[in-house]
C-alpha cells in the first residue's frame, strides 16, 4: 500500500462492538464495500476478525485497530504488542495504536510502544491522540501518521463508564487538527465527530491530510437519534412559543 492513497479524502470508519445492531464481520464488510462505492479512500477497522473480512471484500488500505480494555491501563486502542500483531496478522495496511500519555497495559509509553513496533514490523503506525502535545511526542517517537481521535474524549479515558452518547454530537476539535499539522512533517488525520461535508472541508483547510469519519456513515442508531433529538429540541421550543 502507498501511504499516498490515504491522501486527500474520506476514510470510513466502520465499527460495531457486541450489542450494536449492525454487530458482526460480514456486516461491517458490507458497511466497507459501501464506503468503498461511495469513493473512501480508505478504512478504519476494529478487531482480527473484521479486517480478515473486508479485506475479502473490498480492495481499499485498512487501518487496522484492536479495542481492548485491560485493568490496569487507561489505554484500550490497540494498546500492547500482542493485539499489534494480531492486528497486523489480520492483513491491516496500517496499525494504529494508542498514542496518549497513557502507560500502557504491558508498562511501556507510547515512545517505547512505537519503538518496539518499528523493531518487529515493517508496517506503518499511525498514532490516536487526545492532544498536540502527545502527536508530537509521538511523530518524535517514530510514529508515521497520526490522527485527533481521542481529542475530546478526556473524561472517557479517565472511566469508560463516563460514556456519554451525546458526545458524539459534539462539534470536531479542530484546534489540536491545525496544531498538528504546523508542528510534525507526517500525515494528521482528523477524526471524531465528522458528521457534515462542512466540516471535513473545514478540517482540510487547517492542514488535515484526509478525514476520518464513523458513526456519521456507520452507525444508523446514532444517525437516527441526532435527527431525532433535532425533532424533539424543535417540538419544544415551538410548545414554548405557543
Ligand atoms: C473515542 C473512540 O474510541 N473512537 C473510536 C475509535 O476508533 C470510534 O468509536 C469512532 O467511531 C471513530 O474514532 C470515528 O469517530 P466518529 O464516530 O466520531 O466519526
Amino acid at each position: 500500500m502507498k501511504r499516498d492513497q490515504l491522501r486527500r479524502g474520506v476514510i470510513v470508519s466502520c465499527q460495531a462492538v457486541e450489542g450494536d445492531p449492525f454487530y458482526g464481520s460480514e456486516l461491517m464488510a458490507t458497511m466497507a464495500l459501501a464506503a468503498e462505492i461511495g469513493g473512501a479512500v480508505g478504512l478504519r477497522i476494529n478487531s482480527a476478525p473484521d479486517i480478515v473480512s473486508v479485506k475479502k471484500k473490498v480492495s481499499l488500505p485498512v487501518i487496522g485497530i484492536l479495542k481492548r480494555h485491560y485493568a490496569n491501563s487507561l489505554a484500550y486502542i490497540t494498546p500492547t504488542i500482542v493485539e499489534v500483531e494480531e492486528v497486523i496478522n489480520a492483513g491491516a495496511d496500517i496499525v494504529c495504536i494508542d498514542g496518549t500519555g497513557s502507560i500502557k497495559p504491558d508498562g511501556k509509553t507510547t515512545e517505547q510502544f512505537i519503538q518496539t513496533i518499528k523493531a518487529r514490523f515493517d508496517v506503518p503506525v499511525m498514532a490516536d491522540v487526545a492532544t498536540a502535545e502527545e502527536g508530537v511526542a509521538a511523530w518524535r517517537a517514530g510514529a508515521d501518521l497520526l490522527a485527533t481521535t481521542l481529542a475530546g474524549y478526556e473524561h472517557y479515558l479517565q472511566n469508560p463508564q463516563n460514556y456519554d452518547p451525546a458526545d458524539n454530537f459534539r462539534d470536531p476539535d479542530y484546534e489540536i487538527v491545525r496544531e498538528l499539522a504546523h508542528q510534525v512533517s507526517i500525515p494528521v488525520l482528523a477524526e471524531g465527530r465528522f458528521w457534515t461535508p462542512e466540516q471535513i472541508i473545514h478540517a482540510m483547510e487547517l492542514g488535515a491530510y484526509s478525514v476520518v469519519v464513523g458513526s456519521a456513515i456507520t452507525r444508523p442508531q446514532l444517525i437516527t437519534q441526532r435527527m431525532a433529538r433535532a425533532v424533539d429540541d424543535f417540538l419544544q421550543g415551538s410548545e414554548q412559543v405557543c
